[in-house]
């Protein structure tokens, strides 16, 4: 965009926002934005950043003057915007866990006579100050250093836990039940994004959704143990087939798992998973050559490149992918976390070289000096395995971990 349409595009946001949170110029000077959801209102102090699609500002409860990071999507008619923030949204209701982004608060307003058919939709989160991994692998890679090893398992193995949750995630039990009609409308929502491009809409007219009340849950004491043994490879072949009750369940994988995507709460070594736009039913078959391509389609619009499973990149008819696009994902992260650069798109990888065949053929190399053990080299390729059959899932990565690294 041109540096006048830029402006207009701001002063257009700056219009919408005023007329959103019924605040008004004075003196010729702007007021400073607030933001008015339900009960609550919220003023903007600065910018935290930016993505693709949102702005997130530091803001602060007007009544209890807390600060939140408060995330604005302009969502334009005739783009997928608000279903995507919808389903962030509904992510954000219905899953709690201590190394997920809770959502303390939502709403979708009416983007006002500057902005006719737009809607913006805001959701507040709690402010991690301390900036996401890859701020902190850039800060490092800048003075010369690589992270602790024992960090990065840490880190590593607090996203696992999430994922793993999100992977179990069972819409039937009683977690899905507890909230009754709000959990089953995050449900649905989530459930809509199918391969025939059904997405639910009726939700267009949306307004305050209300605070959602997120409460941590544990999940099932069950899962909580782990595995104390290293999979043999019998096991890991065994487990690659889907038990009847994963078969059944599925639940949901997050999709876009990277180092910006993943926060450091203010203890610095609690990592926080962030983003849900990307969350999708885990478990999806493309029945025509239509689904394959709408599955590649939505897999390029929502995966980042380097952190995309193989299968992503050309979905065939019959194709059938599950929850282990995340697996790979997380095999990219580590290696981030561990090098500083994610695998296939590193030093050695030479100009031109395609992220997607390097990916397809597991193309990568570990640098030749690293401070760290080869451990981590040993986890990496037990979760880069191109064949996503053959691939483990998130449980044996922890099993895994946790025998590399015993507490
Ligand atoms: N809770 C938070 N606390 C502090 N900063 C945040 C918070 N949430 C987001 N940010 C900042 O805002 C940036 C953009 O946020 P986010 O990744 O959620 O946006 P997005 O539009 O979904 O991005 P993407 O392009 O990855 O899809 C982050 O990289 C981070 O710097």
């Amino acid at each position: 965009m041109d540096s006048c349409g830029s402006l207009a595009g701001s002063l257009l946001d700056l219009a919408s926002a005023i007329y959103a949170a019924g605040t008004s110029l004075v003196c010729g000077s702007v007021a400073p934005e607030t933001v008015q959801l339900g009960p609550r209102r919220y003023q903007v102090a600065r910018q935290l950043g930016e993505g693709g699609f949102s702005q997130v500002l530091l803001v602060e409860e007007v009544d209890s003057g807390a600060q939140y990071a408060l995330k604005k999507i302009i969502c334009h008619q005739g783009t997928d915007a608000l279903a995507m923030a919808q389903r962030e949204i509904d992510a954000g209701m219905r899953f709690a866990h201590p190394n997920i982004v809770p959502l303390v608060d939502h709403g979708i307003v009416d983007g006002g006579p500057s902005l006719r058919g737009t809607q913006i939709a805001y959701m507040v989160f709690p402010v991690y100050r301390r900036g996401s991994m890859f701020d902190l692998v850039m800060d490092s890679e800048d003075g010369g250093r690589r992270l602790d090893e024992q960090f990065v398992i840490r880190v590593f193995r607090g996203v696992c836990a999430a994922v793993r949750y999100l992977h179990s995630y069972s819409d039937g039990g009683s977690r899905g039940r507890s909230e009754g009609g709000r959990r089953s409308d995050a449900d649905a929502s989530l459930k809509s994004v199918d391969l025939a491009g059904s997405e639910d809409d009726g939700r267009q007219g949306a307004q305050f959704l209300g605070p959602s009340k997120q409460h941590w849950q544990p999940t099932s004491p069950g899962r909580a143990g782990g595995y104390a043994e290293l999979p043999q490879a019998e096991e890991r072949d065994a487990a690659a087939t889907l038990s009847p009750e994963r078969a059944r369940t599925g639940g949901y994988a997050h999709r876009d798992i990277k180092l910006g995507n993943v926060m450091l709460a203010d203890d610095g070594k609690t990592p926080i998973l962030m983003d849900f736009g990307s969350v999708r039913p885990a478990r999806a078959t493309a029945r025509t050559r239509a689904e394959a391509l709408q599955m590649q389609d939505d897999a390029a619009e929502n995966c980042t490149m380097p952190y995309r499973a193989p299968e992503l990149f050309d979905v065939q008819r019959d194709a059938e992918i599950d929850e282990r696009t995340d697996v790979w994902s997380l095999g990219c992260l580590l290696f981030a976390m561990a090098f500083g650069y994610t695998p296939f798109e590193g030093p050695g990888m030479g100009p031109g070289t395609s992220i997607a065949l390097a990916a397809i053929n597991a193309k990568y190399t570990f640098p030749a000096s690293s401070p760290h053990s080869d451990r981590i080299k040993q986890l990496v390729d037990f979760m880069l395995v191109p064949d996503p059959r053959q691939r483990p899932f998130v449980d044996q990565v922890i099993a895994l971990t946790d025998q590399l690294y015993p507490h």
